[in-house]
């Protein structure tokens, strides 16, 4: 041994002990690469170090001659609880209990019961020289007197022919073990005479009445039969520990093959030959489930081997199976590992491939889903052989869970599958633990399939994250897509729109999601929960990979349906990944979902969805188009609340020609607008219509309301609404009437609650308090501006004062700061009379509006 290998020996001793352990955990533990560890733990299997366990991945652990059950295949997998129960059976004080296996004839009774008598001669329990005495009930049974005899042995003169007193065999298992096979056939007297011994630990030879013998004897029953049915009550209740051993073809693939391998193993040993056995013939043997058992399959073994040696007796290889697969053949003599079972998974991965490349042939000539389905049936009855039922079991229990809980509650797909067809899909998955999938070569088929399926292949990847978190499971698994969903693709791909519902909250958007596709009985939106406090930058990653996951070529466009947050942002967000018709629609619901769901499913025209959608009111905001309208706008916004900018909007379609779309805007929403898109955005923005000065570095008008009421203003207004094709005398009926709003009569008019003449004195008295301050004059126009916003004002924190959410603001420098305290200051009575508080955003409102003054 080189020190390195020293090495990893003590790393795995020390760290792992007698854990299973895979070659990577080893190499990081070892600070090696694997390729190295790999070769070190070779070379330490091969001098009997580690013992290795075949399968995905390869696991090792440190080789124990003396670990328990060693030699009974399947002490470590199939039959581990039965091996710790029988250790319990064995250790229990004072004397160990008793037990009974069952299971069909051959299925390794015999075998257990002995190797629980060396267990328990190693384990110290018995004495080394304690005997294990059997005894098979059914060679007595057509003379039950005589079974009784030979059991309990009797007294002379008992019966005729007993001429001196003979002890049973029980007393022979003095301080030992009896295994007591068939136990069934023991007749009802024996039987409760066995279980008097049990209580006891005495009983009477035959024809003795006088002197019970005393014995400590340890007892293993077996019976292929029944317990309740062929054993009397009493006596079955003395005997605590039952255990079932499976049948052959119920154990696993791994423990089959090893069983086989062991099989020739030995034969190979009697006969001192070495066996080259065609792949076919291991699998014929694999599949035994005419005969069932492990004899059976032992007997077979045994006929294949002598019929082999008699053609050629004195070679010292023998072949077994057909010659014209020469290369397909495993090798075993007497240094054979039963557990290595590496060469004969090569045959799996062929078929594998050849099952890939005839998939790809098939998808590539664009062949019926039928046609896939033959193909892959054909295969799956190839590999049959590797058939698991433990296994397949509890795939398919996790399949139908799938099923159900993603499948049909959430995408709404309500699939037609019966017992068989969950069981041969849960096959087709179980392969995957069988396959050194690293040597198949999955990537094209499944870009294939992507291609073909895109949508279906999405859903199946669902699903298949709930079947096994090992990413590798779902790239390998994808060929039975097609078993799973025959009936169900057409349908699931007949969908030509990208649907997706985001909200807030644990299960929001799923339970939306849940309730259309399953009205729908279709896979129509993809739905995604956020956090509460999730960014749109976060929320977009998850829509950007969705989007990203569907074909975007012939692809009619993608709905995107949320709760809150900017329309616009959210959209140009989306576009900037997306070439497609986009929709997206805020404020969703149940019933919008479900009026774009079904719209989806019938597959109209982009066009009229939107136009649909636009209908659903005023509550849910769409856009669908790029930049802030697709028709000519204009956008009016005021500072004093959309209710004035709505008023505004009014007068202007109430005179103007209608060419254009009046959009009203929150001032905040403006100028988050004005910042976060370039120019593009406002190509159709002919301008900006105001209650206050903003900087923008765009090229966009933008006009302040109350400069119209003067003349320049109002020249400048009637140039850009004639260079955008108005006309003078409409122009003119909107000046009108905005000048009779724009008074203090007009103010008037827009109060609601409070008393308009009241509240005018108090704006008047406020505007009057910041100009003694600082001391300045404002001009009638910035007057009537602030008139028009302190009522309105008033009147909105009332109204709103605790609905509000504002931006936060900041006073920096001396100049804000002061006009901070200054503005509390003169608020104070209002706040008092009005019961409410001026917060900060309206106070740096004032400043926007006063700081040229100030
Ligand atoms: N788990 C096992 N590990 C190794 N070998 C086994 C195992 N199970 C069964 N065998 C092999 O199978 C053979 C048949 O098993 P055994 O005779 O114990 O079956 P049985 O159930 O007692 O059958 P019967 O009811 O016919 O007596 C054994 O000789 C043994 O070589």
């Amino acid at each position: 041994m080189t020190k390195s290998v020293d090495k990893v020996y003590k790393v795995i001793q020390e760290e792992y002990g007698d854990e299973w352990t895979d070659t990577k955990t080893i190499a990081d533990a070892a600070g090696l690469s694997r390729n190295v560890i790999s070769i070190y733990l070779s070379q330490l299997y091969k001098e009997g170090k580690l013992t290795k366990k075949s399968g995905r991945p390869v696991l090792w652990k440190i080789a124990k001659d003396d670990a328990p059950f060693q030699n009974l295949i399947g002490h470590s997998g199939s039959l581990k609880d039965i091996v710790k129960k029988c250790q319990e059976s064995i250790v229990y004080p004072p004397n160990g209990f008793p037990l009974i296996i069952t299971g069909p004839s051959g299925v390794g009774k015999s075998f257990l019961a002995k190797d629980i008598y060396n267990e328990a001669k190693k384990m110290k329990v018995i004495s080394d020289d304690a005997k294990f005495v059997t005894l098979n009930a059914a060679d007595y049974a057509n003379n039950p007197e005589l079974l009784s005899s030979v059991l309990f042995g009797y007294k002379k003169g008992a019966f005729t022919g007993a001429n001196e007193d003979t002890l049973g065999l029980i007393d022979q298992a003095d301080n030992g073990y009896f295994f007591l096979d068939e136990v069934h056939r023991l007749p009802k007297e024996s039987q409760e005479k066995l279980f008097s011994l049990l209580d006891l630990g005495k009983f009477y030879p035959l024809g003795e009445n006088e002197n019970a013998h005393k014995v400590n004897v340890r007892f293993i029953f077996a019976t292929t039969e029944d317990l309740d049915n062929f054993l009397l009550k009493t006596f079955v209740r003395r005997v605590p520990l039952h255990v079932s051993l499976p049948a052959f073809k119920d154990r696993p693939l791994t423990e089959r093959l090893a069983l086989i391998t062991n099989a020739f193993k030995e034969e190979a040993v009697r006969i001192d030959r070495r066996f080259y056995i065609t792949n076919k013939v291991i699998e014929e043997l694999t599949k035994n489930d005419a005969s069932g058992n492990v004899g059976a399959m032992q007997n077979e073994v045994k006929l294949l081997c002598a019929s082999a040696y008699t053609e050629n007796y004195q070679g010292k290889d023998i072949h077994i199976g057909s010659s014209s697969e020469k290369d397909n053949y495993i090798v075993i003599d007497k240094d054979t590992d039963i557990n290595d079972r590496t060469e004969s998974i090569d045959n799996e991965i062929d078929l594998i491939n050849q099952l890939h490349l005839a998939l790809k042939k098939s998808t590539s000539k664009k062949d019926t889903i039928s046609n896939q389905i033959l193909l892959l049936m054909k295969f799956l009855k190839k590999l049959d052989y590797l058939m698991d039922t433990n296994l397949i079991q509890s795939i398919s229990y996790k399949l139908k869970i799938g099923i159900e809980s993603i499948l049909n509650k959430r995408y709404g797909l309500k699939l037609q599958l019966s017992d068989a067809d969950i069981k041969q899909i849960s096959f087709g998955l179980s392969l995957y633990y069988f396959t050194d999938y690293e040597k198949v070569n999955m990537t094209e088929l499944n870009s294939d399939f992507e291609e073909l399926y895109p949508r279906t292949m999405y859903v199946y990847k669902q699903l298949l994250k709930g079947i096994s978190e090992d990413k590798d499971f779902e790239e390998f698994n994808i060929p039975w897509l097609v078993l799973l969903f025959k009936d169900k693709i057409n349908q699931i791909e007949s969908i030509q729109y990208t649907g997706i519902i985001l909200a807030h909250g644990d299960s929001t958007a799923t339970s939306i999601q849940s309730v259309v596709n399953n009205l729908c009985g279709n896979y129509i939106f993809e739905a995604f929960d956020m956090p509460i406090d999730i960014s749109i930058h976060e929320i977009n990653n998850y829509v950007q990979k969705y989007i990203r996951q569907q074909k975007d070529r012939d692809h009619k466009g993608i709905f995107v349906l949320f709760d809150m947050g900017s329309l616009t942002q959210m959209f140009s967000e989306i576009k900037k990944y997306s070439n497609c018709e986009l929709l997206v629609i805020n404020n969703v619901t149940t019933a919008t979902a479900l009026d774009v769901g079904i719209r989806i499913q019938r597959n109209d025209g982009f066009k009229e969805i939107t136009r649909a959608a636009n209908k659903f009111g005023e509550a849910c905001g769409t856009q669908y188009y790029e930049g802030l309208s697709d028709n000519s706008n204009i956008v009016v916004s005021c500072m004093s609340g959309v209710g004035l900018s709505e008023e505004i909007k009014r007068m202007m379609l109430e005179s103007l020609s209608n060419k254009f779309e009046i959009i009203t805007m929150d001032y905040k929403d403006l100028k988050q607008t004005l910042e976060n898109h370039e120019q593009k955005f406002f190509d159709k923005t002919k301008f900006v219509v105001t209650t206050t000065d903003i900087d923008t570095n765009l090229d966009i008008d933008i006009i302040n309301i109350y400069d119209i009421m003067e003349k320049d203003g109002y020249a400048r207004f009637e140039k850009l609404l004639i260079n955008s094709g108005e006309q003078k005398p409409n122009i003119e009926a909107l000046m009108n009437k905005m000048l009779k709003f724009f008074t203090i009569e007009g103010i008037k008019d827009r109060l609601q609650f409070l008393n308009p003449d009241v509240v005018i004195d108090e704006v008047q008295l406020i505007t009057q308090r910041y100009q003694e301050y600082y001391d300045i004059s404002l001009d009638g126009k910035t007057k009537l501006n602030l008139y028009m916003h302190l009522s309105l004002m008033i009147e909105r924190m009332l109204v709103n004062s605790r609905k509000q959410e504002n931006p936060s603001v900041s006073f920096e420098g001396d100049k804000e700061k002061e006009f901070y305290s200054v503005s509390k200051t003169i608020f104070k009575g209002i706040e008092l009379k009005y019961n409410f508080q001026v917060n900060d955003y309206e106070i740096s409102l004032m400043y926007q509006l006063l700081h040229f003054y100030i």
